[in-house]
């Protein structure tokens, strides 16, 4: 390197990341905690860095590929920044850290007001809108997968299974692999695994539902979803979770949930894709509710 070197942002050395402690585990990734020191004197930054679990063959390592593509293809304000990535056979990928970790451990922690969930709902329609305009599906949009900048600002901090839907196509078919999220599942996705534009309104519906129910364990969809299927077991819950949802029978309205936002939350389950709101009308409606709320 000589007096005219770019110092390239984007390229992080092994050597200097130092690892701190796990963050969490997403379906093929991990990610940690890393300080990136390269002066070696514990003043790096706090980056978090994914990378595969294990490298299970397969098309794994294309798709793992494929996330760090887009994500780097990805800039807007509720979305997570990517930093760059550590070369080598095992790429992994670096993201700035954000404090404050999953919008579902924040919200469990602190009572947080009914305008500040919907703030932050809002915020993750815009991440969604973007999202959309450069025609990806998230396909596992859910709490555990939003992160916490500050108290008023969140990002959309996962895209493990997000996938490009080609200018022609209006939709994705995926085969289910083991651990899909189905409480998070619009019906159509579990009857014919068909994703969609669609689809994530579905599953930001019901992300707008454990907001509102604060996160609470005994209120989460997975619990609340089980219980009304009776005692629907092992591959019966998706059949029985299908004709749950095509009896329009859907998850209850969370304490405190402001009818109009509840009514929002139905309209996103909606058993017809093409009746379900737009996220450009969800950001319109949630901003008209929470001024009217700030009164
Ligand atoms: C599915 O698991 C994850 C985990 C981390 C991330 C991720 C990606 C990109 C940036 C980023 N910043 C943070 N921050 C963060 C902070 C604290 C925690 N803790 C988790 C364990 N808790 C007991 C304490 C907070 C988790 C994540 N997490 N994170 C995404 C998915």
């Amino acid at each position: 390197s000589g007096p005219f070197t770019i110092l390239d942002q984007s390229v992080f050395h092994k050597r200097y990341l130092r690892k701190m402690r796990d963050l969490g585990e997403g379906h093929f990734g991990k990610v940690t905690l890393c300080m990136y020191d390269p002066n070696n004197d514990g003043t790096g930054e706090h980056v978090a860095v994914k990378a595969l679990k294990h490298d299970g063959g397969g098309n794994q390592h294309e798709c793992w590929l494929k996330e760090i593509d887009i994500l780097k293809s990805l800039y807007h304000a509720n979305i997570v920044k990517y930093k760059g990535c550590s070369g080598g056979k095992v790429v992994q990928l670096i993201m700035e850290f954000l404090p404050l970790g999953s919008l579902k451990e924040y919200i469990i922690g602190c009572k947080i007001g009914v305008p500040q969930c919907l703030l932050f709902a809002g915020q993750i329609c815009q991440g969604m809108e973007y999202l959309q305009s450069k025609r990806y599906i998230h396909r596992d949009l859910a709490a555990r997968n939003v992160l916490v900048e500050n108290d008023n600002l969140v990002k959309i901090g996962d895209f493990g299974l997000t996938k490009h839907i080609p200018e022609e196509k209006e939709y994705y078919r995926v085969r289910d692999d083991g651990e899909s999220p189905v409480f998070w599942y619009a019906v159509e996705c579990l009857r014919e695994s068909k994703f969609s534009f669609s689809s994530d309104v579905w599953s930001f519906g019901v992300t707008l539902y454990e907001i509102l129910t604060r996160c609470d364990p005994a209120m989460n969809p997975p619990k609340k979803l089980t219980e009304m299927l009776g005692n629907a077991h092992g591959q019966m819950v998706v059949t029985a979770l299908i004709s749950l949802l095509e009896r329009r029978k859907t998850l209850p309205c969370p304490k405190d949930c402001p009818h109009e936002v509840y009514m929002l939350m139905k309209q996103c389950w909606n058993v017809e894709p093409g009746q379900r709101p737009s996220f450009k009308s969800l950001i319109e409606s949630i901003a008209t509710i929470r001024q009217s709320y700030e009164g």
